[in-house]
């Protein structure tokens, strides 16, 4: 199911599975994304904040010199970080230029606030006291109007979000000249964020998922009902993790840079009724017992307004 895509509110296809490249080692993302697009990946989600989008360029010019893929044929993700937010195209600007790209598809902001573009770290930087450096006067909804205007440049042809709240959407729709194309969040049977997902379908926003498999190390691959639909379809836990995006209508995010995993996450299955039931039925329990599991909240000490961490 390489090839399956769904339609954003743009007009443009995008890819129902992506290869991930947060925490890719720069000695071993180059390989990885040149594998992912022999294998037949048509997505590529990329971040200033990784670190790492010299080598990710270096990937997708492997693949295009040696004819694998074209620049059209590639769906090319990425993400102003958060001490850029009020340069917005500076921040696609270095993107682009570590990419070697002369556009990426879609440019999202990577999370809703800002941090001290003054401060004592291009990506991270601190306080004295060891805390991130934020500045709380920002509004997110000023990001975003530096987002529209980027469209105009040809740099992205689509602009969203990403970790963005019902609250934070509900905070920012009012003021959009353009919807947001995609909010990518958190997302997989033991963080459902049912109320997030049913609030940008209602508003035609995609959902990109992220850390599909409980980000570093799969820690979902054991959860009970996961390993029990995937016994049933002879396939292994990470297939069913991946897969359950599908009837869901989102687009799934998964990070690898062992080659033979890179190829096998591409294998997605079909789930049924069943299977959907089995894993919904665990989301809620979680949800009833206040028992979700959130692998991914940096440290920025701000309420993003996520009903299991307020
Ligand atoms: N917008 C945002 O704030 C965020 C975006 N993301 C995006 O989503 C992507 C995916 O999420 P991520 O958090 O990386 O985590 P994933 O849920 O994709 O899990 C990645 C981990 O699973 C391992 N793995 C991958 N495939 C298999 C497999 N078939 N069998 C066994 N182990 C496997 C990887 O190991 P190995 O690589 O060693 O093979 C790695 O340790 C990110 O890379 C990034 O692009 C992620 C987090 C936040
Ligand atoms: O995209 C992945 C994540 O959001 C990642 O960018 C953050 O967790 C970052 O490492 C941080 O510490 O703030």
């Amino acid at each position: 199911m390489a090839t399956k895509t769904f339609k954003l509110n743009t007009g443009q296809d995008i890819p129902a599975i992506g290869l991930g490249t947060w925490q890719s080692e720069p000695g071993k993302v180059r390989t990885a994304v040149a594998e992912a697009l022999k294998a037949g990946y048509r997505l590529i989600d990329c971040a200033y904040c990784y670190g790492n989008e010299e080598e990710v360029g270096q990937g997708l010019a492997d693949a295009f010199a040696e004819g694998v893929v074209k620049r059209e044929d590639v769906f090319v993700v990425s993400k102003v970080w958060a001490t850029y937010t009020t340069r917005c195209e500076l921040g696609l600007q270095k993107s682009l230029k570590s990419l070697g790209l002369d556009y990426v598809d879609l440019f999202l902001v990577h999370w809703p606030l800002l941090m001290n573009p003054e401060g004592n770290d291009d990506r991270f930087p601190k306080l004295p006291n060891g805390e991130r450096d934020i500045i709380r006067s920002h509004n997110h909804v000023d990001t975003w109007k530096q987002m529209e205007k980027l469209l105009a440049t040809g740099k992205t042809k689509a602009i969203g979000v990403s970790n963005y709240s019902k609250r934070y959407l509900e905070q920012l729709l009012p003021h959009a000249t353009v919807v947001p194309a995609v909010n990518q969040i958190e997302n997989h049977p033991a963080l459902p964020q049912q109320e997030i997902v049913d609030l940008c379908k209602e508003k035609g926003i995609h959902i990109m998922a992220y850390s599909p498999l409980g980000s570093t190390g799969g820690p979902l691959f054991t959860a009970e009902p996961v390993v029990k639909v995937a016994e049933k379809h002879g396939v292994k836990p990470s297939a069913v993790l991946l897969s359950y995006h599908l009837p869901r209508g989102s687009t799934v995010l998964a990070k690898s840079v062992t080659p033979e995993r890179i190829r096998e996450n591409l294998n997605l299955i079909e789930l049924d009724a069943e299977d959907m039931k089995l894993l919904n039925d665990y989301s809620d329990k979680l949800t009833k017992e206040g028992k979700l599991q959130r692998f991914v909240y940096p440290p920025f000490g701000v309420d993003f307004g996520f009903p299991d961490k307020s």
